[in-house]
């Protein structure tokens, strides 16, 4: 995924970022990185690891400036390493320059070829350099420099760019990825999630459109427009099954509203069924099963306490982290659960890295009958966008039928929420502007053996 923001027009700048990013932590664990500007001098700072270490560092605290932008990373394009942490700042024809993305450029080879051809020199591995030399080589106004650029790339990207006291929002035809408007005082926020632009303590204006950009300079919008005319959205649903912050609004409802929807919606199709309570995977299982709870009046509890120092298990860059993770994640309560029929709802399941040891431990604690129950349909699919679903061989619902993932499990049911009712919940009854690609395996962009896909 990837968290990126960027403020303007504020002395605290730098300060309003960081926090920005600290609200989008959950996005990515892996690197953060902040570019500031100011007086005609721009200054980036990245390190690996958590907003918190690269905060704390000297050098940052003493550069002053009116802009900045910052990223954290969930590595989907080559190596977690720093010489792929954002931002990338570059000096061109057009001064200094700095781009922070979330997403997966999708012709990102054909791009980087036909770059290299050109006699580009690459300083970075990962997808989004193509940007900057894209950027780099396009003469003119520099917002549609910006345009031009876009225009040839495929995929999933939603930018923030800054150049001097420019700061530009840019989000892909698809509109793949979120990117919203936000104010504080005289200044404006482009963020990620609206979550990050309230807590700094501004007001959520609206999304950029798909295709749009949005020119921002000196406390004001000085140009918005399209670079393509977008045919049609394809928002990414997994945003709102797992991916964001559950005080975030999406599509006008928060993300937990859509939440616990999803479990409202998953009652309804277990119509009937019995247990002695309703208990969250924490955190994103968290709304579902309230929801779950309400509608079917089953008693919610919380059965497993979350260790929150170890961050998210599925987009850690390595099995070996992400196995670690959920071995230490969660712990039921044996008061909560012993001799008890339980419904165990989580969001979704990946890998199954979480799903089987949660349940063993649940069982070791003394759970009598267990239903689990998921608030998306299975993935049978890899994302090509920004999320790293594995290839179809590590993904546990594209290659054993839902009774056998059951039995592998060792639950007395086990039950998905179907596709209807998750896009019903996160967006009413109007048109589907959801991308699903990878629970129906239909993707909104021709798929390849050209398109870019790299796992880590
Ligand atoms: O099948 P898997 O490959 O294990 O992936 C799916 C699991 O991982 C996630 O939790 P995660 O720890 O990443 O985040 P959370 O604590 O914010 O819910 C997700 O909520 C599932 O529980
Ligand atoms: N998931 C993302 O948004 C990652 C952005 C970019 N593709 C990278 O790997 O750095
Ligand atoms: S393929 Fe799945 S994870 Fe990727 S953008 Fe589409 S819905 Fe989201
Ligand atoms: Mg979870």
């Amino acid at each position: 995924m990837c968290g990126i923001i960027g403020v303007e027009n504020s002395k605290d700048a730098a300060t309003l970022v960081a926090a920005g990013l600290m609200t989008l932590q959950h996005r990515g664990e892996e690197s953060a990185g902040i570019t500031i500007s100011g007086d005609g001098n721009m200054k980036t700072f990245r390190s690996m690891g958590l907003v918190a270490r690269l905060v704390n560092s000297d050098a940052l605290n003493k550069h002053e400036g009116t802009a900045a932008i910052g990223h954290v990373r969930y590595t989907t394009s080559a190596k977690s390493t720093l010489i792929n942490a954002q931002p990338f700042q570059i000096e061109c024809i057009h001064g200094q320059v700095s781009v922070v993305h979330n997403g997966n450029i999708t012709n990102f080879i054909k791009l980087r070829d036909m770059l290299l051809k050109k006699g580009a020199i690459f300083s970075h591995t990962s997808d989004t350099e193509v940007f900057l030399h894209l950027i780099a080589m396009s003469k003119g106004n520099f917002p549609n420099v910006v345009a031009k650029s876009m225009s040839l790339v495929e995929g999933a990207f939603s930018l923030v760019v800054l150049r001097d006291k420019t700061l530009i929002g840019a989000r892909d035809v698809h509109g793949f990825r979120p990117l919203v408007l936000g104010k504080l005082d005289n200044s404006y926020i482009i963020a990620s999630e609206s979550a990050a632009v309230e807590v700094l303590g501004g007001k959520y204006i609206r999304d950029i459109a798909p295709g749009e950009i949005v020119v921002i300079e000196n406390g004001k919008i000085v140009k918005s427009f399209f670079y393509k005319k977008s045919k049609k959205q394809s928002t990414c649903i997994f945003e709102q099954v797992y991916f964001s912050r559950p005080d975030s609004i999406m599509f006008g409802q928060t993300v937990k509203s859509a939440r616990m929807k999803m479990g409202q919606l998953l009652a309804r199709q277990m119509k009937g069924v019995k247990a002695d309570l309703v208990m969250p995977v924490p955190d994103t299982g968290y709304y579902a099963a309230l929801g779950f709870s309400r509608e079917s009046g089953i008693l919610f509890e919380q059965g497993f306490v979350r260790n929150h120092y170890l961050g998210r298990s599925f987009i850690k860059p390595a099995q070996n982290l992400r196995d670690l993770t959920a071995k230490l994640k969660l712990r039921p309560i044996r008061e909560v659960v012993s001799g008890k029929e339980i419904i165990v709802i989580d969001d979704s399941i990946v890998r199954g890295t979480t799903s089987r040891r949660m349940i063993n431990a649940l069982k070791e604690a003394g759970a009598k009958k267990i239903h689990f129950v998921l608030s998306c349909p299975p993935i049978i699919g890899s994302c090509y966008y920004g999320i790293d679903t594995p290839t179809k061989n590590h993904l546990i619902a594209a290659n054993q039928a839902t009774d056998q993932i059951r039995k592998y499990l060792g639950v007395e049911t086990l039950t998905f929420l179907n596709l209807h009712n998750m896009v019903k919940a996160c967006r009413g009854e109007k048109d589907n502007v959801f991308c699903t690609g990878c629970f129906t395996g239909k993707y909104p962009t021709k798929i390849s053996k050209d398109t870019y896909k790299e796992g880590c």
